[in-house]
């Protein structure tokens, strides 16, 4: 009998609601169907506009925006539903990640803050809603993120083959599986300072296939003065955001490097991203023999490349077992919302840092009750 959940999530890259619908009959992940739906450009802007450090924000526009995107999130997860014909008190339960603002967990009033009010989710669907998932993790003294590496082990896990998953988003993550408990964290941009030069000098979201940045060459200097951050060289547990990988992060990185064209800096940062990522991939999964990559950076062909040639291991796409990358985090936060309400942890002490493994989330009814 089917067993099927939501999955919301709009990641870093604050692009749009990836909505997917899963079964999990027999303990299976299945995909059942999938369902994006862009944010429109001004929702992009006030996202952005509240998601930076030192920044004024106002209550009333906080509010507002995190009623209007779970109002979105709702709308998606219905859309999803319409397109498999599928009723909602079919659905045993909605995870929504929502949409990080911003993400500070360290320190004793550490926080990390999603919003996409669950309430209205849960109204709009009637479907039981789960949410919020990152804080119970920090309150046990963890990084609240990165959270998919539980379900990386769940679904990639291969007793035959040390394996590292890389999450290439606006922010890129791995999770490292081999015969030792997983380890699973940031290391640091993905996608997001690369989309941030190629917007600053085209009209659209990002690089197709990394095109633009494969016709630059990369800065040495430049490549060196990125790599001049000490988060690179913080062990484990460790997650970051774009609050601190920000543009005024590049700028400062960039303001002595007034000779380079753009094309130049967008190369040197594709090779910033890659070389960070293989970096960590060297030092903490030693012993992997194949990387598979999912996020919207598996569609960036010139990374990929880059990443290949510097790791000297095979790089695929998760697609070569099983699953599209751009669903992968879509169903995590569905397998998430699985976790919280059969009572089971969701997260990995070995990842974030936790004391314990805990539920993560708050549980919203649904028309049903507690799903
Ligand atoms: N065809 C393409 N060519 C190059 N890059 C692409 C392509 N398609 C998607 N991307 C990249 O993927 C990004 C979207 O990735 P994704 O949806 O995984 O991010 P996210 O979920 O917001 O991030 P995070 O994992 O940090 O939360 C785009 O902003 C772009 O940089
Ligand atoms: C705070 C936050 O939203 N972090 C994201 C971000 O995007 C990628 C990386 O940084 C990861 O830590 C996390 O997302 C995924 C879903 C995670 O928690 O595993």
């Amino acid at each position: 009998m089917a067993e099927l959940y939501i999955g919301l999530m709009s990641g870093t890259s604050i692009d749009g609601i990836d909505a997917g619908l899963v079964d999990f009959a027999d303990n299976k992940i299945t995909l059942v169907e999938f369902h994006y739906q862009p944010f429109p450009a001004e929702l992009r802007q006030s996202i952005q506009a509240i998601s930076q450090a030192n920044q004024a924000v106002l209550l009333l526009d906080y509010g507002a925006l995190d009623s209007l995107i779970g109002r979105l999130f709702g709308e998606a997860a219905n859309a999803l539903l319409r397109k498999v014909g599928i009723p909602a008190s079919a659905i045993k339960a909605i995870g929504s990640h929502g949409q990080t603002v911003y993400h500070a967990p360290e320190g004793r009033d550490g926080f990390s803050l999603q919003i996409g009010d669950p309430n209205r989710i849960a109204e709009i669907t009637g479907i039981t809603t789960v949410a919020d998932f990152r804080r119970r993790d920090i309150a046990a003294g963890g990084q609240g993120a990165p959270l998919v590496p539980a379900f990386h082990q769940a679904l990639f896990t291969d007793p035959n083959q040390a394996r590292t998953v890389v999450n290439i988003g606006g922010i890129a993550n791995i999770t490292v599986l081999d015969d030792k408990p997983a380890i699973g964290f940031d290391t640091g941009p993905g996608n997001g300072l690369i989309d941030y030069w190629y917007q600053q000098h085209h009209s659209g979201m990002f690089d197709p296939s990394g095109e633009w940045a494969a016709g630059g060459q990369t800065n040495q200097e430049l490549l060196a003065a990125l790599k001049d951050d000490p988060y690179f060289d913080l062990t484990p547990p460790k997650s970051t955001g774009k609050e601190y990988f920000s543009a005024t992060w590049l700028k400062r990185k960039i303001e002595s490097f007034g000779n380079l064209t753009a094309q130049d800096v967008q190369a040197t940062l594709c090779q910033f991203s890659a070389d960070t990522i293989s970096d960590a991939i060297s030092r903490h999964a030693p012993v992997t023999k194949q990387v598979f990559i999912c996020g919207g950076g598996a569609h960036n062909r010139h990374l990929l490349q880059l990443l290949a040639e510097s790791l000297r291991i095979p790089v695929a796409s998760t697609a070569a077992i099983g699953v599209d990358p751009d669903h992968v985090e879509a169903i995590a936060f569905a397998w998430l919302a699985r976790q919280t309400l059969r009572g089971l942890p969701g997260n990995l002490c070995s990842v974030t840092g936790a004391k314990a493994p805990v539920i993560l989330g708050g549980i919203y009814p649904g028309r049903n009750g507690l799903g």
